[in-house]
């Protein structure tokens, strides 16, 4: 027992402040505020093996352990076992689970208190999944008005044309856009269609729109039990009804020691109820949850639920009892890095500051700020948090690495190819310096890593060893674009399958980027033109023979080869290819008359439920930071993730912050995304304030957009050991769809001021030559 408890203090006195706190915990709730690279997973595993080993946990007492990623599961629970392993003790008494993992076990244990059918088919319905598809269809004949009212729009002539290009944008692109949006928003909030009703009374717009909201879901909610699916949002609701059982509800909480949750910041409101009743002890009298997350690295908001003032109100209410951590600390970078980071926070702040309505003049003149929309945010972007750098007697080897040169560096090439080249020439000798030296590009969008790629490829051939991570998400695309084009060729005259088929060879880029409504709104003219027809444009007349040249192949070639065809047709490249093969031979293997429709039937099954792996494709993220190779992957793909060298090109003004962006085939509804106007509403019934009108509620979208930008940002920043190199070259695409016309672009703004303040930092052109 007392080798036990030394053991127990020697690997308590491994951790620094902050981390110790968590360690330290024995009861009641506790919330952890860290910054990045402060060794939050590091000190939740610690703490963990403490808890277990003190507590003397159990299989029928656990602690329950909850992360937001499968690797980060894996991750946590095999750290948990090697310290308990360490202190000579069984590795049990604790589980670690995602959140849906956690409400998964509990929702399929009493399927009679859940309604889950354990056999039910867990899907994820994008805006292109066909329950949405359907969920809109089934709303527009039940509700004609308020859809008459949405074609109308704020002026309308009666034109025959435009009516049908208005209904084909409603019907396959503005309320899909919707039902995805507001559904998801609105269930893991916790409001079921009738509360939505219910709130839709106090909203005045014209359009309706959270009572269209209210319909969509209504019908969606109808089409998922029809069908026997599941989504995430359902596991989680269908755990809570479990527990709203009493006896059922003590059971788990008596087997619940305590919950430990990490990355705190992404949950929403329901999933933090499930795990608020889980910690509650089984006499009631408090509740044992520890919450560590950075508000930060909230950079989910403005496509999830998950919003960072719920992590932060969190902090508030426990710093009243005097049961708030903060982790300061950080090891993983050099000083020039973190100091860098920190001013990027405070500048944004500032912005804020400066935008709000009742800000002081003065100060703005000195700080010397552009204009931004945030002002209509009630809270900064940021919570005020800065990193340190850790003490010399830190436990972490190597802690706040030595810089590499300035540990810094701003470039302003003239053009992004440049940058390109830059970059890949200062690898080379990096690698060549360095053998364990690992280095990542980090790009906003995957067209940019997908062009970064290509370009290095070219320029240094095999002399660098490159990971492009977003290739694999685009094999993950192949069954439902094989599913789009098949359903295109079976029934070529129905407009959402053309329009389907032709947004995929837009996105490929086989044919030009164009206004798909117009054409899809007359398949037969589009597709055979007659003289008295209107002419087509040459982007359409592309866009024809192309869709005509598929039409014959479903003529010449037997049905077991299309989908084989359809991949060489789409140019996929050689992973991809090897992705589609498997994919037909699945479907060769499951169907027996190898017919189309028996194929499309299956296909739609593969692509609703998610079934199909794609080749090479896993969650492990090891493979990411290896030594000696550059990982290409989105700012958001990094989140978690370090390396020694970090790039981040392009960092234009319309990346980020960007611009709130109104599609030109929307705009005949105003001058807003009606989806991101009720995902606004819908954000302030939750938070209980007033429902704003649909102007209001656009410019909080795009402040909320602006703010989560800039977190990207920083997200970005903080992954950088050694080495943080950005740059924002002279002349950059105006879109990356065609990454060919450059143009001069003004670069984000926080750019110039980091040049201001780090001039040393600032890497001239000629100097640039010599790496
Ligand atoms: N007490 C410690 N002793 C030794 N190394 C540590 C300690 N705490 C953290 N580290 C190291 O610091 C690095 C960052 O830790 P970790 O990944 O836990 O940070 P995090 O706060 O979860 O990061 P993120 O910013 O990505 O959220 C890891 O390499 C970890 O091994």
């Amino acid at each position: 027992m007392a080798q036990l408890s030394a053991k127990l203090t020697e690997l308590r006195d491994r951790l620094r402040p902050g981390q110790r706190e968590i360690a330290d915990w024995n009861g009641g709730r506790l919330a952890v505020s860290a910054v990045p690279g402060a060794g939050k997973s590091t000190g939740m595993a610690v703490a963990a093996a403490i808890t277990i080993a003190v507590n003397q946990l159990h299989q029928r007492k656990q602690l329950v352990v909850v992360t937001f990623t499968r690797s980060a599961t894996a991750n946590i629970k095999s750290k948990i076992r090697n310290h308990l392993k360490d202190l000579g003790l069984p590795a049990g008494g604790f589980t670690v689970q995602t959140l849906h993992g956690l409400a998964w076990t509990i929702a399929r244990a009493y399927p009679e208190f859940s309604s889950i059918d354990p056999e039910a088919v867990l899907i994820t319905p994008n805006q292109a999944h066909r329950l949405i598809r359907s969920t809109v269809e089934r709303w527009i004949s039940g509700n004609p008005a308020l859809y008459q009212r949405l074609v109308e729009g704020t002026a309308f002539d009666g034109e025959e044309t435009e009516r049908l290009r208005r209904q084909s944008v409603l019907r396959t692109e503005i309320l899909p856009a919707i039902a995805a949006t507001v559904i998801h928003e609105a269930k893991s909030s916790g409001l079921s269609p009738d509360d939505l009703v219910e709130q839709s009374h106090f909203s005045h717009d014209d359009y309706q729109i959270l009572t269209i909201a209210a319909g969509l879901y209504e019908q969606y909610q109808e089409q998922l039990q029809l069908n026997n699916w599941i989504d995430y949002d359902e596991m989680i609701l269908s755990a809570l009804r479990v527990l709203e059982n009493p006896s059922i509800r003590q059971r788990w909480q008596e087997q619940c020691f305590a919950v430990f949750e990490d990355e705190a910041q992404d949950s929403s409101p329901l999933q933090t109820r499930l795990l608020e009743m889980l910690a509650i002890t089984p006499d009631g009298e408090q509740q044992n949850l520890v919450r560590v997350g950075d508000p930060n690295q909230a950079i989910n908001s403005t496509f999830t639920p998950a919003d960072p003032v719920f992590f932060r109100e969190f902090c508030a209410s426990c710093q009243v009892d005097d049961r708030l951590a903060e982790m300061h600390l950080a090891g993983r970078s050099s000083e020039a890095i973190i100091t860098a980071a920190n001013f990027m926070l405070e500048w944004t702040n500032s912005l804020w500051e400066q935008a709000r309505p009742l800000s002081h003049d003065s100060e703005i003149g000195a700080k010397n700020l552009p204009s931004s929309n945030l002002g209509a945010l009630a809270e900064p972007p940021f919570r005020s948090q800065l990193i340190q750098i850790v003490p010399a007697d830190d436990p972490q080897p190597n802690a706040n690495p030595a810089p590499e040169g300035t540990g810094l560096e701003i470039h302003t090439p003239p053009d992004i190819n440049d940058s390109i080249a830059r970059i890949g020439q200062r690898v080379i000798n990096l690698f060549a310096a360095n053998p364990q030296g690992q280095a990542a590009i980090l790009v906003r969008t995957n067209d940019q890593g997908k062009y970064i790629t290509k370009n290095l490829r070219e320029l240094f051939a095999d002399q660098i060893e490159i990971l492009e991570v977003g290739e694999s998400d685009r094999r993950s695309q192949i069954p439902a674009e094989m599913l789009a084009l098949l359903q295109f060729i079976d029934r070529p005259h129905s407009p959402d399958n053309l329009k389907a088929a032709l947004s995929v060879l837009m996105q490929r880029r086989r044919i030009p980027s164009q206004d798909l409504n117009r054409l899809a709104a007359a398949p037969e003219q589009f597709l055979y033109p007659m003289s008295i027809d209107p002419q087509l444009s040459e982007a359409a007349k592309t866009a024809s023979r192309f869709c005509k040249s598929l039409l014959k192949a479903r003529m010449e070639l037997p049905t077991y080869q299309l989908i084989t065809f359809l991949a060489y047709t789409l140019d996929y490249e050689q992973t991809e290819l090897a992705t589609a093969d498997k994919l037909s031979e699945r479907i060769l293997q499951q169907t027996r008359e190898n017919s189309l429709g028996e194929m499309l039937a299956l296909l739609g099954e593969i692509v609703s439920s998610e079934q199909f792996e794609p080749v090479d494709a896993d969650g492990d993220t090891d493979k990411y930071t290896k030594a000696q190779q550059l990982t290409i992957i989105t700012m958001h793909k990094a989140k978690g993730l370090d390396w020694d060298y970090v790039f981040i090109p392009f960092l234009h003004e319309n990346m980020i912050p960007g611009n709130p962006y109104v599609p030109q085939q929307v705009q005949f509804l105003g001058g807003f995304t009606l989806a991101e106007v009720a995902r606004a509403q819908i954000r302030s019934t939750v938070h209980n304030h007033p429902i704003p009108d649909l102007e209001t509620a656009w410019e909080r979208a795009g402040a909320l957009k602006t703010a989560e930008e800039f977190r990207l940002l920083y997200v970005a920043m903080t992954r950088a050991k050694r080495l943080l190199w950005i740059s924002a070259a002279k002349q950059a695409p105006f879109v990356w769809s065609k990454p060919e016309n450059l143009q001069e672009r003004p670069m984000c703004p926080v750019i110039p001021a980091m040049m201001r303040q780090f001039p040393q930092a600032v890497v001239s052109d000629d100097d640039a030559v010599d790496f």
